[in-house]
């Protein structure tokens, strides 16, 4: 049986307070973008675990599919399995597409051997995992707060926007992130500036990370720039960075400028 995990962005992100768990309370709109890894599971007589496509960095085993397994594993008799994992997602990115290849892996093995998981079961998995998974089990437009994994429904369609995601060759850690930021209140709440006009977005919808992370990375603010300079109605880097997306009115082929670290456009 064969999935697709696909992205996210974070429309707006707000570090809002530290936790006594070291985690940080935010506010963030979660958005699906059509961006996708490919990921195979069959049964098998021993387990497997192959990869293909963008190089994962560290040890196969800590591969967050493997982890889900394993969580499975200690409640349900799943019989050994080979998996493949394309990776077409970018890392280090921001766009969760760790945490949607463990997301997607729990739906697929869910349905495969008919465990019966319900959604909010599958997301309590998930949030054993790590604080972005539990979005990708449902992948519909969410309101995000808490550790980033408790959800309200929104209505947000960009279907009629055209998005122009940018990886500059920059890799940002989720940890180093988070260590750099000053957690604050929102001034205005997420819930209604999305109700605004895109058009209306830039400077108003912002990313609690962006001030010390692009200041740091100057390749990334470039890329931001370059996107607005482009004819972005709005651009903002997407979760822990590095990636920048653009929302734009027209299509986006007319990206010269970053046209070798476009990664994606579509919606
Ligand atoms: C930056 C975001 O992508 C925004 O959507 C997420 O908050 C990151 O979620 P994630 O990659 O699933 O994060 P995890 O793997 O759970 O945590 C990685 C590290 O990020 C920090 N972390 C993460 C989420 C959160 N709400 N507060 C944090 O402080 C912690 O230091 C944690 O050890
Ligand atoms: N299936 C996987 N795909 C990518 N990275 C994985 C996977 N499993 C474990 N990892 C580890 O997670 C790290 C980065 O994960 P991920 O792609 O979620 O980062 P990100 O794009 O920055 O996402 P986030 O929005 O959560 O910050 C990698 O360095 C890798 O070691």
């Amino acid at each position: 049986m064969i999935t697709f995990p696909s992205a996210k962005i974070n429309i707006g992100l707000n570090i809002i307070s530290k936790r006594s768990d070291g985690y940080h309370n935010l506010e963030t709109i979660f958005y699906p973008i059509q961006i996708k890894d490919a990921l195979e599971v069959i049964e098998a007589n021993e387990m497997g675990f192959e990869t293909s496509g963008i190089e994962i960095p560290g040890d196969a085993s800590n591969n967050l599919c493997l982890k889900a397994y394993e969580l499975l594993r200690k409640d349900f008799d799943v019989p050994p399995i080979k998996i493949h994992l394309h990776k077409h997602i970018p890392i280090g990115a921001g766009l969760g597409g760790g945490s949607a290849d463990a997301a997607f892996f729990i739906k697929l093995v869910n349905e495969k051997f008919k465990l019966g998981l319900t959604v909010d079961k599958m997301q309590d998995y998930c949030r054993l995992l790590g604080a972005d998974c539990a979005f990708f089990i449902e992948n519909k437009p969410v309101f995000a707060f808490d550790k980033g994994d408790v959800f309200e429904s929104v209505i947000l369609d960009l279907s009629a926007y055209h998005l122009a995601l940018v990886m500059p060759p920059v890799h940002v850690s989720t940890a180093e992130a988070y260590s750099g930021v000053k957690p604050s209140q929102a001034q205005q709440s997420l819930k209604e500036l999305i109700e605004l006009p895109v058009e209306q977005w830039q400077g108003k919808i912002k990313n609690g990370f962006e001030e010390h992370i692009l200041k740091n990375h100057t390749q990334i603010q470039k890329v931001k720039d370059s996107l607005l300079e482009a004819g972005a109605l709005f651009a903002l880097m997407s979760g822990s960075g590095a990636a920048v997306y653009g929302i734009f009115k027209e299509p986006v082929d007319l990206i010269e400028l970053e046209k070798e670290n476009l990664v994606f456009s579509g919606i």
